[in-house]
């Protein structure tokens, strides 16, 4: 065909009286334009169709926040969560992301979110043009540039050494040798650097992206709502390790994957037409006929090749999963082995792990037909097209073409054979470069689908943190905004709704007087079930509050809302700063490092000293939990140990009262946290408490400790609560009655059975049973 080509083009030339290099141009602008006008013309179809639409959904949207408004709020709904992610998705975006994610939109085969989701992370890896990350994609560039241009020379080197052994000239071809033995030296130093470059770049984005999504994960307790409050991401842990690794990987893999080969295709589609030229052939039919095979090869991939992406993303979604199965263990595994519950875990590992085996293979056969019809494109098609280029200025070109033949008679003593053979070996070497290249290409077509299936879980990732952190969560279980709260309270709680989650309306006010007070401030869970509808109540400096009720009734509810860890959705809430407040769970928390770090936890040792604070100060801490002895067992405040397993229930409950005498705040709020210790030790720490001067706000169902409160909040489990103040005595009173009543009445049940059985033996009515 490029023979057929050249011909039409010679005789059109020769006809025309036009210059052949000016017609082969004017052709060459022709077909580019063509093929700008099929690729450009769905583009300006779209561009019409999306200007129209546009203006309907203007009009439709505006008429949707009005019924929002308007109308009751409901349980949320998948539509209407997607609608509000694109929303929130959309407020985000600058008027510059808008326009590339358009421009991205008009160019067919790429996804517009994905290019905007990689806009925003490359932001992010690469801040400026003067960052150390920019410096070493420039020096990567540079790399390869080399290395294309040291891959040419060597070709054109190789195809000078074949020409000398044509020629049996021994010494130039022991001289061209040498000289390519020293080409190599730089040319492997410089393979070596690329993959230096790629690795150290990968870890300059990886450092960027962790730093960032760090700050955002621990801003505004994001790292407790992203599991407690928000339903968007399960495994952060993954996203967070793996999947940034695997994104920053790829990202500059395919960097260097797609920079070289492009370079590479440039500089030898150059150097391929300048020894065309040489041979006195044609530049344009070889290069033409590889474009048009090349377009087509890559056209037909495009049109077949799977969802690679999707698959990806769902691969990576289930090693999460699997990852997160095994943590749960870990972390439990000393109640796990207690109970036996083997058979149970490992029936959910099992499940999760078949899970991501079945993704996996999926994902292998799409590639089984796709790798064998890209082999056989890429292997044999260019193969056959690369030797059709290599043979054409030979095969075709004109024997009576003047530059050749003045060739062969001057500079050659073997009839041009030796200059024939060394233009054939460098074009067979460039051409091999070059298909290796465009192959190189075509198969990151494949790498940049999976990369979109990383970016999307990475990006998702980054706007879900940076959400929450600004107190924005979808959870898909919200129950609705019917209220659950109390028969028995005549106040209902009504939550409003917005976009199908509820929206928190009550205001937080800082106190300076130390006094922490709730004025009808409900207490409602993540899935926003009312708990409690209304609570008021006001904490003096000098007043111990005991807070009861059943179970699941929202006393650590209310922990966690005077925390600052769940919205306060209505009502006013007064708290000192959260440096005064001071909450212990029932599950002490210990943290990696030192005996030290235990006892002034969330401080760090700086912070102690800053404080003023010594070693002697932290032995009083322990002295007043009774746990002085423990530095002398564990060998001294530095030794490092997994103290989680190293002490015991008692001793961390314990521990995490002695925190309680390091920080002296003004609040203490204690969920049940001595449960563990024994009744005379727990009375003795709640008295130092008090001694100290600390306010306590006391969950617990000991009555030992009611002596060490003067009030009572009591829930009664249906939404209704009280607030009195505590007599311990009359209270104790109370209850040993309630008990004595309890053991008595436990006992009618079977003296009733007895009666009956009596009255059925003597056939006789009782008076006691007739009267029920
Ligand atoms: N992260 C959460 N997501 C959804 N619901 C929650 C969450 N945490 C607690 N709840 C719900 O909130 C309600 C109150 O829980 P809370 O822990 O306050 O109970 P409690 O009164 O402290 O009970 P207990 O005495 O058993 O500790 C419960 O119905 C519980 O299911």
């Amino acid at each position: 065909m490029p023979t057929v080509i050249s011909k039409y083009l010679d005789t059109a030339a020769a006809k025309y009286n036009i210059r052949k290099e000016h017609l082969t141009r004017g052709v060459v602008t022709g077909v580019v334009v063509l093929y700008c006008l099929k690729i450009g013309y769905p583009y300006i179809q779209s561009l019409c169709k999306q200007s129209v639409k546009s203006e309907t959904d203007a009009k439709q949207s505006s008429s949707k926040v009005v019924t929002e408004k308007n109308g009751k709020a409901i349980c949320c709904t998948s539509e209407k969560k997607d609608v509000n992610k694109n929303n929130a998705k959309n407020r985000r975006r600058s008027k510059l992301q808008v326009l590339i994610e358009r421009i991205a939109r008009r160019i067919p085969l790429i996804n517009p979110e994905f290019v905007f989701q990689l806009y925003r992370l490359g932001k992010l890896m690469v801040p400026g043009i003067w960052t150390a990350e920019a410096g070493l994609l420039f020096v990567h560039t540079m790399a390869l540039a080399t290395r294309t241009f040291l891959s040419i020379y060597v070709a054109s080197m190789e195809g000078q050494i074949v020409k000398y052994i044509v020629r049996q000239d021994v010494t130039q071809f022991a001289l061209m040798l040498l000289k390519w033995l020293g080409v190599a030296i730089p040319a492997t130093f410089i393979n070596s650097l690329i993959r230096y470059l790629e690795n150290k770049i990968a870890l300059a984005f990886r450092t960027r992206l962790v730093n960032y999504t760090y700050g955002l994960y621990f801003k505004q307790h994001t790292y407790y709502r992203i599991a407690n409050l928000d339903g968007r991401i399960e495994n952060a842990d993954h996203r967070l390790t793996d999947d940034i690794t695997a994104f920053t990987s790829s990202i500059a893999h395919l960097y260097s994957h797609i920079t070289k080969p492009l370079l590479d295709c440039l500089l030898i589609v150059m150097a391929l037409a300048r020894t065309n030229r040489k041979m006195g052939s044609s530049a344009l039919p070889g290069p033409l006929l590889a474009t048009v095979v090349i377009m087509l090869t890559g056209q037909i991939l495009r049109a077949v090749s799977p969802k690679f992406g999707a698959l990806v993303a769902e691969e990576a979604n289930r090693k999460g999963y699997l990852r997160y199965i095994h943590s749960r263990i870990i972390t439990n595994a000393e109640e796990i082995a207690f109970y036996g519950g083997e058979k149970v875990e490992i029936n959910h590992l099992s499940k999760a792990y078949a899970s991501l085996a079945t993704q996996m293979n999926a994902l292998f056969s799409q590639r089984l037909w796709y790798i064998m019809l890209e082999q056989f494109l890429m292997k044999y098609v260019w193969s056959g097209t690369g030797m059709i280029m290599v043979s054409l200025p030979i095969l075709a070109a004109n024997k009576s073409s003047k530059r050749s033949s003045e060739i062969s008679a001057d500079d050659t003593p073997d009839g041009g054979v030796s200059e024939r053979t060394q233009y054939f070996t460098t074009a067979r070497n460039l051409l091999l470069s070059g298909a290796d290249a465009v192959e190189r290409l075509m198969s990151s077509y494949k790498e940049v689908v999976e990369l979109a299936g990383y970016t999307s879980r990475v990006s998702d990732m980054l706007d879900v943190f940076e959400d929450v952190s600004q107190g924005k969560y979808y959870r898909s279980t919200v129950s609705g905004s019917e209220n659950k709260s109390s028969k028995n309270t005549s106040v209902k709680f009504q939550l409003e709704f917005k976009d199908g989650q509820p929206i928190p309306q009550g205001i937080i006010h800082e106190t300076t007087d130390g006094t922490l007070s709730l004025l009808n401030v409900p207490i409602i869970t993540p899935n926003c079930d009312v708990v409690c509808p209304n609570l008021t109540l006001k904490v003096d400096h000098d007043m111990h509050l005991l807070i009861t009720g059943p179970n699941g009734c929202g006393k650590s509810s209310l922990f966690r809302v005077l925390s600052g860890l769940w919205p306060v959705y209505a009502g006013d809430l007064y708290k000192p700063p959260i440096t005064h407040m001071f909450y212990i769970p029932q599950r002490p928390y210990m943290p990696l490092g030192s005996l030290a770090d235990q006892v002034i936890y969330p401080d760090t040792i700086a912070d102690m000293k800053a404080k003023g604070k010594t070693f002697d100060d932290l032995q009083q801490c322990l002295e007043l939990v009774h746990l002085a002895y423990i530095v002398e067992r564990e060998g001294g405040w530095h030794v490092v140990q997994d103290w989680k397993d190293v002490l015991s229930g008692g001793e961390k409950q314990r521990m995490a009262m002695a925190r309680l005498f390091y920080h002296r705040p003004k609040f203490a709020l204690l969920d049940e946290c001595t449960s563990a210790v024994s009744i005379d030790v727990e009375s003795d720490i709640y008295q130092s408490v008090k001694d100290a001067g600390i306010t306590l706000l006391t969950i617990t169902h000991r009555p030992s400790l009611w002596k060490f409160h003067t009030h009572l909040l009591q829930f009664d489990g249906e939404g209704g609560w009280k607030l009195e103040s505590l007599d311990s005595n009359v209270r104790l009173t109370l209850k040993e009655e309630k008990e004595k009543l309890e053991a008595q009445l436990a006992d009618v049940p079977s003296a009733q059975d007895r009666l009956k059985e009596l009255c059925k033996v003597l056939g006789e009515d009782s008076k006691v049973l007739s009267s029920e």
